[in-house]
């Protein structure tokens, strides 16, 4: 059945802003980049007054929204964008912290592959059925999945991660399914084995987490939500074990850096490690009896692997908070009634520095807030050289830019930024407009123990 469904689904392009005015020609050509584009725009402006847009895309139906997707998809089909591959609470055993959670081994890519042959037999055998069929409980206001069965969330990393406990918040009743990498997540959903991807994108310690940002770029899901998870690292050794015996501490290195002068100031000069994910750490160290051997894991990974808790709160700084997104394969109807997150990336072609200000200010006359830029290096383009005869070749870096702003893709003022920055631009991606997680503060709360639905 998946096969099928896959087969037969639309690779869809965001596009939230689809009947449009004719002031930026054909209503096609609306934020596609440059290059999609089969002429000219008819009108160059700049400047948009906001009432020249058409209303928002609201109050329309789903099935309406992905049609005109579906529309703009086919006449971007042929081209591929930069960065782009062209690849398309502890309720039961099987909630995300079920007690059955740990029996789950990680998805990796070979039982991907195998999976994506016309038998879909060994798909559906890499997920235990879902037992669950009741409404859920989600914060993308996306549709319940089409097997009718919980949502199924792909994350990087084994049960007890933080990225379980991201996906637990963010979908209460889902069923998480661990995969060895990150890419194995995106696939699970490109695939229907899963309906969404949870994506770690920065902490507050340790800032961006760049590879994913590539990620988002190379796959086409889209963005249907964040998660802003604290994250309270313990230190976690086999039970008996001292702190005097440790001379090695192992963890993904992300927990790591948060921990580092704490580790310091308990007189732990000891060697540090990296491994893929805390809760694997600690699975380590449990199953292989390393008594020279600590890990930094969450207090739910040491409930699970059976390891004992020498010290907690150990991160750095006491509001230490992961910022994760949510992945799914279709974009979510954008809204106004709640305070909406945008994501975008682009790149431009032009040189200088007044390309980035320009587009910038297109949001900031606008009085739309930032909340995030980050540069990537260009994949396609890393290095542009510009030859002086006189004085040498200079070699330019060139960077994909990805920009958060505090608006809904619903909002005539978001439209009419994105409107603008796309005539400074040669390459432009709406990666989603989404609800921004405004859960109460609580830094004291522990990243599993505090999982809260949005
Ligand atoms: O290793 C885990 O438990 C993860 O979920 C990954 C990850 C990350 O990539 O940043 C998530 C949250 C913490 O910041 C530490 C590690």
């Amino acid at each position: 059945m998946a096969a099928t469904i896959l087969s037969s689904a639309p690779k869809l392009i965001y596009n939230p802003v689809l009947p449009s005015s004719e002031l930026l020609g054909h209503p096609s050509r609306r934020f596609l980049p440059h290059f999609f584009r089969p002429g000219p725009l008819a009108v160059r402006s700049i400047y948009l007054p906001e009432s020249s847009v058409v209303a928002p895309f609201s109050g329309s139906t789903r099935a309406d929204w992905q049609t005109s997707c579906a529309i703009l998809a086919s006449k971007v089909a042929a081209s591929s964008a930069p960065g782009d591959n062209g690849t398309s609470s502890s309720e039961s055993s099987q909630n995300h912290l079920g007690n059955g959670a740990a029996a789950l081994k990680p998805i990796s890519l070979e039982k991907l592959s195998s999976s994506s042959t016309t038998t879909t037999t060994t798909t559906l055998d890499l997920v235990p059925e879902a037992n669950l069929l009741r409404p859920l409980s989600i914060c993308d206001l996306s549709p319940p999945p089409k097997h009718g069965s919980q949502l199924r969330v792909a994350y990087q990393g084994v049960p007890g991660a933080y990225s379980e406990a991201a996906a637990g918040k963010a979908y209460p009743n889902c069923e998480a399914i661990p995969c060895d990498q990150f890419e194995v997540a995106f696939q699970a959903v490109e695939l229907w084995i899963a309906d969404r991807a949870v994506l770690p994108v920065e902490n507050s310690l340790g800032g961006s987490i760049h590879r994913n940002y590539d990620l988002l770029l190379r796959h086409r899901l889209h963005i249907v939500g964040e998660v802003q998870l604290p994250v309270h690292h313990c230190l976690l050794a086999l039970p008996g074990v001292r702190k005097e015996q440790l001379n090695r501490v192992i963890s993904h290195p992300q927990a790591l850096a948060q921990c580092e002068h704490t580790l310091t100031a308990m007189g732990l000069n000891v060697a540090r490690e990296a491994f893929d994910d805390t809760a694997a750490a600690a699975e380590l160290v449990a199953n292989q009896g390393l008594r020279d051997t600590a890990a930094i894991a969450s207090a739910r990974a040491a409930e699970l692997y059976g390891m004992q808790v020498v010290a907690e709160g150990i991160q750095d700084d006491e509001g230490n908070v992961t910022r994760f997104l949510m992945l799914a394969r279709e974009p979510i109807i954008p809204r106004t009634d709640r305070p909406f997150k945008t994501s975008i990336v682009f790149a431009h072609d032009r040189e200088g520095t007044s390309v980035l200000f320009k587009v910038l200010s297109a949001f900031a006359f606008r009085d739309i807030s930032l909340t995030k830029i980050e540069s990537r290096p260009h994949r396609h383009r890393p290095l542009r050289l510009v030859d002086d005869a006189n004085v040498g070749t200079a070699k330019h870096f060139e960077y994909m830019f990805y920009v958060d702003f505090e608006a809904s893709m619903a909002e005539a003022r978001a439209q009419n930024a994105l409107a603008e920055v796309q005539e400074y631009t040669s390459f432009l991606r709406v990666l989603g407009s989404y609800p921004m997680d405004m859960t109460p503060w609580a830094a004291g709360a522990g990243a599993a123990s505090s999982a809260s639905s949005d």
